[in-house]
């Protein structure tokens, strides 16, 4: 595309070196830059993209979009207020819209959104639709896996898997939107066509300051479904959202988009009732505008009955039948990573979940707690580099439910691991019988294992499917599925 017609649309800006080149590919990475890109300054919370303009340059950029004009400089420069902004302006023109041409799913939520997307995909693919899925463990168009580093990439890159899940047929991208992917303005210019709400507790902080721009944050999501309304059956733009959760009042208001509500405790147009939670999984009957099913999954607890509701949900909505998505549900064994079982021949249950918030791991010790016979232990760490004030809160839920929790760590990054166990340790003070601290994730796995006896359950939070610890800037692989199998086989 000729940069006179990408920046078309950019009402406020200022051109130097003027110069109607050709661009072949968009980003804001000067590391992915590649002769003909458009290289766009970002200013990020560690660097600044203006200082690699001159680099992206070099490395065969043909023109920048930046705030401030770099001196030197013989490629067109466009000069704009927020980089930010315009880059989504740009990257849809880019690739041409494709979010419109699709039927966007989005989901977001402090918890639940990969195991949404996860089961939305299985039940529109059953249904024979094309599906693709952009998210935390990874992004899917067809049967084709990219790695990810965030939930949801920046705005030109996650235009560009649009781009290419639309040239191969796709029907629904299914998306997880995070919080910090809605400020930061990465989903900007994306045409959602159903936005999913899970559910607002605590994470993040850190990131968004108080819980009420945390929410703020989300509500963007919904705010963002448009204003127009169509006349065909599954045409209309869909807000699906909990009932039992006091911010969907909020994201009512906000969005202009019809509403269909799910949940359990409240009144809901898609309602499950008589839960019945196992170990081997959870039975509910849905009740609902749709039709009566009673259903029976292999995933287990009460959390994946919303993450089942939510998922109907948008799938009853697009006209699939209650059947199919019955079937689809039903045969769902687990879902990478959360509330998944170890089996290494032991006589005690090891379940490997992505608890990494105060709200999750209650959910998940609750669930264990509903099927645990005998001890339950609870092997947690906190991320560092993140939101410190959930370390105490997830210290004090591992301690009230298991009847020893072991802390340790989980990504400590650039932090030291031995100060953010302190921060974990300062909410269970007063508890200093019912954990241990064993700074080594591994030697805190192998612990745990060794106390195990017959009938135990051993929750092991925070990490689910990553393969990694990070310490320092360093990644080393790890996987606590691995390492609670080596333990248990006395390999490790
Ligand atoms: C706080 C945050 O969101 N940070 C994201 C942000 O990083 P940053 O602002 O520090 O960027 P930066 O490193 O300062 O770089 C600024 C600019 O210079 C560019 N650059 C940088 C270096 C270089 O050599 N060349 C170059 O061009 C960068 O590409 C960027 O455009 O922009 C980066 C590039 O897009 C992201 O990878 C990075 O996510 C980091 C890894 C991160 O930890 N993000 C988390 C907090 C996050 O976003 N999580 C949510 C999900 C959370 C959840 O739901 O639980 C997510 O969506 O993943
Ligand atoms: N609906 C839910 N409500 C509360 N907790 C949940 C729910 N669904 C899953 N969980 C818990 O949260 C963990 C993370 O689930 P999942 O990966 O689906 O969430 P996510 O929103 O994608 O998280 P992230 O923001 O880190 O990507 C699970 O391992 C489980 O313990
Ligand atoms: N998307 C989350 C993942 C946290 C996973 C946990 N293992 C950690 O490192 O804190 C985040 O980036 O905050
Ligand atoms: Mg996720």
């Amino acid at each position: 595309m000729r940069l006179s017609e990408l920046i078309t649309p950019i009402l406020i800006k200022r051109v130097i070196n003027q110069d109607d080149v050709e661009i072949t590919h968009m980003t804001a990475d000067s590391r992915q830059v590649r002769p003909g890109s458009l290289f766009i300054a970002l200013r990020g919370y560690t660097v600044d993209g203006h200082d690699f303009v001159t680099g992206a340059v070099a490395a065969g950029a043909t023109a920048v979009v930046v705030e401030q004009a770099i001196e030197g400089l013989s490629a067109p420069q466009i000069v704009v207020q927020d980089t930010r902004a315009a880059s989504a302006v740009l990257a849809s023109v880019f690739y041409r819209h494709p979010s419109q041409a699709m039927k966007v799913i989005g989901v977001t939520g402090t918890n639940g959104k990969t195991t949404t997307t996860f089961l939305i995909d299985q039940i529109l693919r059953d249904a024979g639709k094309k599906t693709g899925v952009i998210g935390t463990i990874m992004a899917k168009i067809g049967d084709t896996k990219i790695p990810m580093e965030n939930t949801t990439p920046d705005v030109a890159d996650l235009q560009e898997l649009f781009h290419r899940m639309h040239e191969v047929g796709t029907e629904y991208p299914i998306t997880e939107v995070s919080s910090h992917a809605l400020d930061l303005k990465r989903t900007a210019g994306t045409d959602y066509h159903i936005a999913i709400f899970t559910n607002l507790t605590q994470d993040h902080l850190d990131f968004h300051g108080t819980m009420e721009q945390y929410r703020h944050a989300k509500a963007k999501l919904f705010a963002r479904l448009g204003n127009t309304y169509s006349s065909e059956a599954h045409g209309n733009k869909v807000a699906v959202l909990n009932a039992d959760d006091e911010a969907t009042a909020y994201f009512r208001d906000v969005t202009t988009a019809q509403v269909v509500t799910y949940g359990i405790e409240q009144a809901a147009d898609v309602r499950a009732v008589d839960v019945q939670v196992e170990a081997s999984g959870v039975s509910f009957t849905v009740e609902s505008v749709f039709g009566v099913e009673r259903f029976n999954l292999q995933l287990t607890g009460k959390f994946n009955v919303y993450n089942a509701l939510s998922a109907m949900t948008a799938c009853l909505v697009e006209g699939i039948p209650f059947a199919s998505i019955k079937k689809s549900l039903e045969s769902i064994a687990s879902v990478d990573g959360r509330f998944e079982t170890v089996q290494a021949g032991q006589d005690f249950t090891v379940i490997v979940d992505y608890s990494h918030t105060p709200d999750s791991l209650e959910n998940a010790m609750k669930t264990v707690r509903e099927f645990a016979k005998r001890k339950v232990y609870c092997v947690v760490g906190c991320g560092g580099d993140r939101d410190r004030s959930k370390r105490p809160l997830m210290a004090q839920i591992a301690v009230r439910y298991a009847d020893l929790a072991v802390l340790t760590s989980d990504n400590p990054r650039t932090e030291d691991p031995e100060l953010i166990l302190d921060d974990m340790e300062a909410g269970v003070r007063n508890a200093q019988d019912r954990y241990v601290r064993i700074t080594d994730r591994r030697q805190a796995i192998r612990y745990a294992v060794e106390q195990a006896e017959a009938g135990d359950v051993i929750m092991i939070a925070g990490k689910g499917h990553e393969t990694y610890q990070i310490i320092g800037k360093t990644k080393i692989h790890f996987d606590d599925r691995e390492v609670a199998s080596q333990a248990i086989r006395g390999e490790a």
